[in-house]
């Protein structure tokens, strides 16, 4: 009775989510574990058999740092972004394409033919231009770092019509010139779930969720409206600002709920949709839309 009993419990939330788009954002500190990584595939492949359509986008910061170091480049983040050098954008590209993106495709093929690896570049997907963040007022070059000026999710709506698991790198082609660019990963899955009418942005992280005074306490906030987070942003540090303003940009474009969520809890991804008791931090438009979990 208890097995019976917690799948049933999934059925309102299967009903809700059926052949709804979930992007989930698996990030490159949660990535480190061989058998999170493993469970992660696990939960992925559950919500395709489930009758949901994931896209999957990848970050890859602590394995990019690795090969950075091992070729004797420096790593340097400003504004929370990685100032990126063309050398060192050539080891993010073969890092995140070649290594992260070909590894979780593995583990997702582990299940059957399911996943299809791509990156930002492949069929326009995304499309940007030199990003320069303003730091005490001034406009700063990071090098080739991105600002999306454009997604094109002709392809990957194609990958998901033929029952397909897109797993996407965030690297991106060039408005202006014949280069690529380096993007956030957290900022090119927000900016995918919005233009792909995704129901649900999962952001997974390695830690439970936004904490209302980091570093300070482990309180969870656990929901919160858009313009309450728009509120905080300014108070935010390192990692959750894109995180965060990612969640804001869907919510604000039409995704129904953005979630930052642990992705250091095995499973989480299916907690946090088919079961009654949600996990981490959750961001949700300001009307109250009946349902949203
Ligand atoms: N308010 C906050 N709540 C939770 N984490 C925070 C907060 N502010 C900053 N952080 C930091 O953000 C980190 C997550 O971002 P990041 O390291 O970029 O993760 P990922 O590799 O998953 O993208 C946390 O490990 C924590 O150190
Ligand atoms: C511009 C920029 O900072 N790009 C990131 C892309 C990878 C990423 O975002 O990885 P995580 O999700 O693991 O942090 C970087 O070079 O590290």
């Amino acid at each position: 009775m208890p097995k019976a009993q917690i799948l049933i419990e999934a059925l309102p939330w299967l009903t809700r989510h059926n052949g709804k788009v979930v992007v989930v954002k698996f990030g490159g500190n949660a990535m480190i574990d061989e058998d999170l990584k493993a469970a992660f595939a696990q939960d992925v492949v559950f919500l395709r058999h489930a009758g949901l359509k994931p896209v999957v986008v990848h970050g890859g910061g602590p394995q990019i740092n690795a090969q950075l170091d091992k070729q004797g480049l420096i790593s340097e983040f400003k504004a929370g972004l990685r100032v990126t050098t063309p050398e060192a954008m050539d080891v993010v590209r073969m890092v995140l394409a070649g290594q992260v993106q070909r590894e979780l495709v593995g583990l997702l093929n582990e299940h059957g033919p399911l996943a299809v690896g791509m990156t930002g570049e492949d069929a326009h997907t995304i499309t940007a231009t030199k990003h320069s963040p303003q730091i005490d007022g001034e406009l700063v070059d990071i090098g080739r770092v991105g600002e999306i000026t454009e997604i094109n999710t002709g392809a990957i709506e194609a990958l998901l019509a033929d029952g397909r698991i897109p797993v996407i790198s965030s690297i991106a082609r060039s408005a202006d010139d014949h280069h690529v660019y380096n993007v956030n990963a957290d900022t090119a899955a927000a900016a995918l779930a919005a233009a792909l009418g995704a129901e649900t942005l999962m952001v997974l992280t390695d830690v439970e969720g936004l904490y209302a005074d980091w570093p300070h306490s482990d309180e969870v906030i656990s929901r919160l409206t858009v313009s309450e987070l728009e509120k905080l942003l300014p108070e935010l540090s390192s990692g959750m600002v894109p995180k965060m303003e990612g969640c804001l940009h869907a919510v604000r474009n039409g995704v129904t709920t953005a979630r930052v969520i642990d992705g250091r809890v095995q499973h989480s991804i299916l907690l946090e949709i088919f079961t009654d008791e949600g996990i981490g931090t959750m961001v949700v438009p300001d009307a109250p839309q009946g349902g949203a979990k």
